[in-house]
């Protein structure tokens, strides 16, 4: 039956649902809860949540590790919805899988992991010689060949396991918290060679996940779950820097730490006289080329006191804290007052105040909304983050003390 699918979705959840009958006492689980969604050909999209969220059961939907209680799940074109298994076997061959736990055969030797699905397939031993060396050359791996898995160090086991994932050209590849046992240095490889999957094989990327940073370091979209449904749903770059729902928030406030806490604030105004404000630098509103020209305008000096810029999607993100004096002069001097109103104009200020009169944050605007919120790329406002709704985060480098 064909179902409804947006042009360009490889693959379409339609008011998806699977429940799983109550055990003993228990009530039933509503694993996930009436999500349609799309997910865009070639595109690396994230699935983020806190544990039971029902990333994972989403997508054992996909390839029809479980199947839905209700609504639809198309892939590739393909409707699963009570398709048989001899059916679902070509639909499963399109789709590669990596894990948490690498899941390799300890039994055989890296060349025996990969070929593994290979000879699933009815490979010759000839082709699948070939295309191991291929796989091997693409993620890295050609000199650990012979050695078997116990030999590997985590990073290495997990390539071993996209390495099987792709061996028979699969249009997607689903990785269920593929960096989750990994530490940050090797997630970092890992997450690249993932991109270089989707950017040199083109292939599809769906990440499972419950870390921000895995996200903010390489998904094009991203829904956020919570409880069975797709509650945030969006570009990543402008999820992160509008956050709607309070769980995104504390998922934003995990990969973004640019932004001083109370604690910190008391501290720089321990040591800074001057005017403390909080700006906003990202590659739509202010370039620190904007603020440094506000500041040279109205002749007011601004020390860098706090703050990081990292990147969201490939592009620049985050905030500077600053002291702002002119002439030496008290944090409210006139000309201080100017660039603030100034710096409003070019991109988001959170004024701090003064040591002797600080102004204290204004808490982010509670969730608008419980439905899912699509913020779409083609149509996005002017990302603005809401005063002292501040997550932010993860500096690339504190800074302190450099004048502007
Ligand atoms: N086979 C099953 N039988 C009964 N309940 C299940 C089954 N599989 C998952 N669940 C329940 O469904 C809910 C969603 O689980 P799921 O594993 O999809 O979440 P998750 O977001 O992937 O969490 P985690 O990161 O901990 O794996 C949980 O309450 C879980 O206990």
């Amino acid at each position: 039956m064909p179902a409804a699918t947006t042009s360009g979705a490889i693959i379409s959840f339609r008011e998806a649902a699977k429940v799983f009958p109550a055990r003993g006492r228990g009530a039933e689980v509503r694993a996930v809860d009436g999500v349609t969604l799309d997910i865009r050909a070639g595109e690396i999209f994230g699935v983020i949540g806190y544990s039971g969220a029902g990333k994972s059961t989403l997508v054992r939907l996909v390839n029809a590790l479980e199947t839905t209680t209700s609504g639809t799940v198309v892939v590739d074109g393909t409707d699963l919805t009570g398709l048989s298994e001899a059916r679902l076997r070509p639909v499963r061959a399109g789709i590669g899988m990596i894990f948490q736990q690498f899941n390799l055969l300890s039994s055989r030797t890296v060349t025996g992991n990969v070929a593994y699905p290979l000879e699933v397939a009815g490979w010759s031993k000839t082709r699948r010689r070939e295309r191991v060396r291929e796989l091997l050359d693409f993620v890295g791996l050609a000199d650990k060949a012979d050695v078997y898995p116990s030999k590997l160090s985590g990073g290495q086991k997990q390539r071993v396991g996209i390495a099987r994932a792709l061996a028979t050209n699969p249009k997607i590849l689903l990785a269920d918290e593929a960096t989750s046992a990994l530490d940050p240095e090797t997630t970092h490889d890992v997450l690249g060679l993932l991109q270089r999957v989707n950017r040199e094989l083109g292939i599809t990327v769906v990440v499972i996940t419950h870390e921000m940073d895995v996200v903010r370091s390489v998904c094009h979209r991203v829904a956020v779950m919570e409880h069975g449904k797709v509650v945030e749903l969006g570009d990543a770059y402008q999820v992160f820097s509008d956050p709607r729902q309070d769980v995104t928030r504390r998922f934003v406030a995990t990969a973004l730490k640019d932004r001083p806490s109370a604690e910190v604030l008391a501290r720089l105004r321990t040591r800074h006289t001057g005017r403390i404000v909080t700006v906003g630098v990202d590659d739509v509103t202010g370039s620190s080329a904007h603020v440094t020209h506000v500041l040279r305008e109205h002749g007011v000096d601004g020390t860098i006191v706090f703050g990081g810029i990292t990147e969201v999607a490939e592009r620049p993100y985050g905030s500077l804290t600053l002291e702002l004096v002119a002439d030496h002069g008290a944090g409210d001097d006139p000309r201080v007052e100017a660039a603030v109103a100034g710096l409003r104009a070019v991109t988001d200020v959170v004024d701090h105040g003064t040591a002797r009169d600080p102004l204290e944050a204004v808490p982010a605007p509670a969730s608008r909304s419980t439905e899912p919120v699509e913020q779409a790329k083609s149509d996005l406002p002017t990302p603005r983050r809401r005063p002292g709704g501040g997550p932010l985060g993860s500096p690339t480098g504190l800074v302190e003390g450099n004048d502007l």
